[in-house]
């Protein structure tokens, strides 16, 4: 029985083992008086249906948190194969203007953009904001769903992108 971490679990060592966790990729977008903002996220989860609540994981000190924070709302769409390059965008280093002029967007209940081609957005009031260390988990009421029928996703595992396709599809 162990109650405290062991000297290998370094930092470096857990994210070589969460690099063989293969996620779906997520742009997660904002906007409001806390002003317009996306990233890419890996961190987003499902967290109970009764009331639809996701959460969303979002390093405090990057540039978008605080406007995520600040709008109190934002949208997760969740990315096809063919998003690939705009994952590369809202992942750093580009400026935000650039980020959202690489793709077609609406404008959720919300406010937050919704990708236009998303496999599914869910466009959420954030009900919950919790610090875990360097992370902000942020969990969001769903209040409105967007998206069509899931044929094939894009995942990043091995610190690479693949994607995967539906049972069924096509
Ligand atoms: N949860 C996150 O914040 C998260 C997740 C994935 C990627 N990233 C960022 O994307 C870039 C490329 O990542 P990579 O997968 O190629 O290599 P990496 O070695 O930085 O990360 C490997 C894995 O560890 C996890 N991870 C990475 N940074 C983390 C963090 N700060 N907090 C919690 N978990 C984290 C993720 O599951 C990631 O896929 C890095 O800058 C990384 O920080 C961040
Ligand atoms: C595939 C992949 C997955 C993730 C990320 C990157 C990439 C490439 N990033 C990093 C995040 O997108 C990046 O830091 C944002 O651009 C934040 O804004 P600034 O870095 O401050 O511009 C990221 N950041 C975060 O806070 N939570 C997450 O779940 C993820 N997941």
């Amino acid at each position: 029985m162990c109650y405290a971490a062991d000297a290998t679990v370094t930092k470096d060592r857990y994210r070589d083992a969460m690099a063989s966790v293969a996620a779906a990729v997520n742009v997660v977008t904002t906007d409001g008086p806390g002003g317009r903002a996306g990233f890419t996220a890996t961190a987003v989860c499902s967290v109970t249906d009764s009331p639809p609540t996701l959460l969303v994981c979002v390093k405090r000190d990057s540039s978008v948190g605080e406007a995520f924070r600040a709008n109190g709302s934002l949208c997760v769409n969740t990315l096809a194969p063919e998003h690939q390059p705009l994952s590369n965008m809202f992942g750093g280093r580009t400026p935000s203007d650039e980020r959202f002029a690489a793709a077609t967007w609406t404008t959720g209940c919300t406010g937050a953009p919704v990708l236009e081609g998303a496999l599914a957005s869910f466009d959420c009031r954030i009900s919950k904001v919790v610090d875990v260390g360097t992370h902000a988990v942020l969990f969001c009421e769903v209040l409105e769903i967007g998206g069509g029928e899931p044929t094939e996703g894009l995942i990043y595992v091995g610190r690479r992108y693949d994607s995967v396709t539906a049972c069924g599809a096509a």
